[in-house]
């Protein structure tokens, strides 16, 4: 089943006195339900910007875009709003984590604002959220003194509590270390198989784009597949 596909989208954002600039070109992509798919891109390829669009934050200039056969476009600011809060999960590299808080009131974060169901259970749902994440122990520790990788798997229980079935992960292992990276990336991968959510990897690592099922890779705003590691390395 597809869960979200794009057809010839394009970005352009005006300048002034000069002509609008073209970040994205004509992106054709499906991903379908519980897919894992890595786009990979040198910094300025406009993988930031295809990341906003894929995660609803920003909307194509042209082009087709379904949503859970939803045609984004169309949608009210307050409807694709409300799709992106039930549907999608963001995982950043730099966490983006509430400091001041404990590991369980950030994976809380995205309950307070569900519905009923979620809200009143939000306690239970966050504590086990990170016992899938293995931080269990440390959900009253406040997220400061936790590791990095400790923080990227309170992150990955935040992203998921809602159960998404779409996870956008923004370079998730690039405040990491190679093997802890690796242990992120196995963890993120087995929740989103877990919650049967897709997983959208955005990357400039090539081994972290090579645990995907399908790679692209994204060149000056045109996006293309990639068969092997080479081509997405070139
Ligand atoms: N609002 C804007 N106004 C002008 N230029 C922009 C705007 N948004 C993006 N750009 C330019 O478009 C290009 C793509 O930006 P984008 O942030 O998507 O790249 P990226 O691949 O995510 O880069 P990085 O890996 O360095 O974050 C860049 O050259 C950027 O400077």
């Amino acid at each position: 089943m597809t869960l979200l596909s794009l057809e010839g989208v394009t970005r352009h954002v005006a300048l002034p006195d000069r002509p609008p600039l073209e970040i994205l070109r004509g992106i054709d992509l499906v991903v379908e339900a519980g897919d894992r798919v890595s786009i990979v891109g040198r910094s300025g390829s406009g993988k930031s910007t295809l990341l906003n669009i894929l995660g609803l934050l920003d909307q194509p200039t042209t082009g087709r875009m379904r949503f859970d056969d939803e045609p984004v476009l169309l949608l009210s600011a307050r409807r694709r709003d409300r799709l992106r809060a039930l549907a999608v999960g963001f995982v950043f590299q730099q966490f983006h984590l509430i400091e001041g808080l404990t590991a369980l009131e950030n994976v809380q974060m995205p309950l307070l604002y569900g519905s009923g169901a979620h809200f009143w259970r939000r306690d239970r749902l966050a504590r086990d959220m990170l016992d899938r994440v293995a931080l269990g122990h440390r959900a009253d520790a406040p997220v400061t003194t936790l590791s990095g990788g400790e923080q990227q798997r309170v992150a990955i229980a935040r992203a998921l509590v809602r159960a998404p079935r779409l996870i956008l992960a923004d370079e998730p292992t690039g405040a990491l270390d190679l093997e802890t990276g690796a242990t992120i990336m196995d963890l993120l991968e087995s929740v989103a198989r877990d919650s049967h959510a897709a997983l959208v990897t955005i990357t400039h690592d090539v081994a972290v784009a090579a645990r995907a099922e399908r790679m692209h890779r994204l060149e000056a705003g045109v996006l293309s597949p990639a068969q092997q590691v080479a081509e997405v390395a070139a």
